[in-house]
């Protein structure tokens, strides 16, 4: 009888990241005491006789602690010690040659970069994919790059849907670590059944960490976070409430003052800090790389808007939004004028394939440029066209696409998680007519957002909307705002006096999906 196995954190080794005093045997020791469920021995440069040895000793340990042990590659090393199964690429021996040297009981794993590598795995009998590579990686020259967790997804759902009501077994490998785990379980889950992988493959994670033990526990943690999470919020039941939802994401943050961290532009700081303050939240705008992972343990949430990027700015993005991931906190992204200049689309797209990011929140302009549709584009920073046919339809699209919440500004916001979607019609028009307003929303849904981020990201961004909204409308109605300037200055002072009992009676929200 076949072997039964568990691949959520799947160790695939190389004795060649070996610290100098450890052998191979010690570290995989250690890593299935810090969570590791099977494990590869991969050996790309042993003679067949190191090898065999090698295998050997890792199957003292492996037999230990009654995890299964694959061979990469070599079905001979694996038949020499009976080892539970192997794992073989594309340039292998084929499946139905492995399968007919070691018989129906072994476990045979079988690498696929496309849809018809793993069409062919799943109907040749494959126990499991290793779907990749997911990321660049140092540990092995990859032939044809690297895909993305939205790649992975794309083959993953095509496995599924081939392999019939019980769908075949996979992980993703390639640059996994414990920052970016729960970013991958969460984006690669399917569109149809939300079907989550079954686990995550590392190399360097694990067999280069300092303590190898540590680094499986903390991806182990962080598997189980993704494997409890979903982007759509948990609550589709709780829409009836959704009223109350918005009332108490609003008053949490009064009585919380969540730590909102912003790397933004100059144009709008200053503005975006008193917003925050004003909506009940704490202020910080630290923008150097070097300072993220200290600060990281007390963010509530992160802001990243891309208003005036620079290289400098880029690297204190990405170790803030590396140090959030890790810790699970909120990202909110602003691709502040996407599609206008190459270098901005290409450093969104890559945010977006390298960092979970929970709120995308743009204009229709930006949207459009996410989601490849030519309906709107941006100029300079602002939206033009002639509008979106179905917007309820394109920010839907967006969420699906990248498995978070988006927001779309305009006259009427709309608000999706891919299941829900939500119109909100608050708002005046002379939001419009001063700088920052819109990055200062992305203020506010930061604000809101961190209280129930993991349970509903949704109603901390719809929360966000409807106050920096109903803030416009009561500043533009007040005698003493004469023009932007004035507004400016009231725009401030009524998001601080804004009342729970001023946003439930004054909110319009329409659900649409
Ligand atoms: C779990 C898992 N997935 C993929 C691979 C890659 O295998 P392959 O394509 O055969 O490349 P090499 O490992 O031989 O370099 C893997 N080893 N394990
Ligand atoms: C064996 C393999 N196959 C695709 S990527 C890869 C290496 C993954 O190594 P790491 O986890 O260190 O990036």
């Amino acid at each position: 009888m076949k072997l039964d196995f568990d691949l959520t954190l799947y160790l695939v080794t190389d004795s060649g990241m070996v610290p100098a005093g450890s052998t191979l045997s010690q570290i995989v020791d250690e890593a299935i005491q810090g969570g590791v469920t099977i494990v590869q021995l991969r050996e790309k440069h042993a003679d067949t006789s190191d090898f065999l040895a090698q295998a050997k000793l890792v199957q003292q340990v492996t037999k230990r602690h009654k995890v299964p042990l694959l061979i990469n590659d070599r079905i001979d090393i694996a038949l020499a010690i009976d080892a539970d199964g192997v794992h073989i690429g594309q340039d292998d021996m084929p499946l139905h040659e492995a399968r007919r040297l070691l018989g129906d009981d072994k476990i045979i794993g079988v690498s696929v970069q496309t849809r018809e590598h793993a069409e062919q795995a799943v109907l040749g009998g494959a126990d499991y994919l290793g779907i990749g590579a997911c990321f660049d990686t140092q540990t092995k020259e990859l032939k044809q790059g690297s895909q993305g967790p939205a790649g992975i997804r794309d083959v993953w759902e095509h496995a599924v849907e081939v392999s019939g009501p019980r769908p075949v077994r996979a992980v993703t490998i390639g640059g996994v670590n414990s920052y970016n785990a729960v970013h991958v379980l969460i984006c690669t889950r399917t569109t149809r059944g939300n079907l989550p992988l079954d686990g995550l493959a590392v190399v360097s994670a694990i067999v280069a960490a300092e303590s190898p033990r540590n680094a499986a526990a903390i991806l182990r943690r962080q598997i189980a976070f993704a494997f409890e999470s979903a982007w759509i919020a948990r609550t589709p039941a709780a829409r009836d409430s959704i009223r109350s939802a918005i009332g108490d994401a609003f008053e949490a943050a009064r009585q919380n003052t969540p730590l909102v961290q912003h790397i933004t532009n100059p144009v709008v700081i200053n503005d975006c800090a008193n917003a925050c303050l004003a909506l009940g939240g704490s202020p910080m705008m630290a923008t150097d790389a070097s300072e993220q992972a200290d600060l990281a343990p007390v963010v509530s949430s992160l802001v990243i808007n891309i208003g005036t990027l620079n290289a400098w700015q880029v690297d204190g993005m990405r170790a803030a939004m590396k140090q959030a991931n890790l810790r699970n906190t909120p990202v909110i992204l602003d691709p502040v004028a996407a599609g206008a200049t190459k270098y901005r689309s290409q450093i969104v797209s890559e945010f977006l394939k390298e960092f979970g990011v929970h709120v995308i929140k743009g204009n229709a302009g930006e949207i459009a440029a996410l989601v490849g549709s030519d309906e709107m584009h941006v100029r300079g920073v602002d939206a033009v066209g002639c509008g979106f046919k179905d917007p309820a339809g394109i920010v839907r699209a967006l969420s699906l696409k990248e498995r978070c919440v988006v927001v779309m500004t305009g006259p009427v916001d709309y608000i999706s998680d891919g299941s829900s979607t939500f119109a909100v019609k608050n708002g005046h028009k002379l939001q419009g007519t001063i700088t920052g307003s819109g990055c200062m929303t992305g203020t506010a849904v930061g604000t809101y957002v961190y209280a129930v981020a993991h349970t509903d990201p949704l109603v901390g961004a719809i929360t966000g909307m409807v106050a920096i909204n109903l803030a416009g409308e009561h500043a533009a109605q007040r005698p003493d705002v004469k023009g932007p300037g004035t507004f400016r200055a009231a725009f401030i002072d009524e998001m601080y006096n804004l009342t729970k009992e001023q946003l439930l009676a004054e909110m319009r929200i329409e659900q649409l999906h």
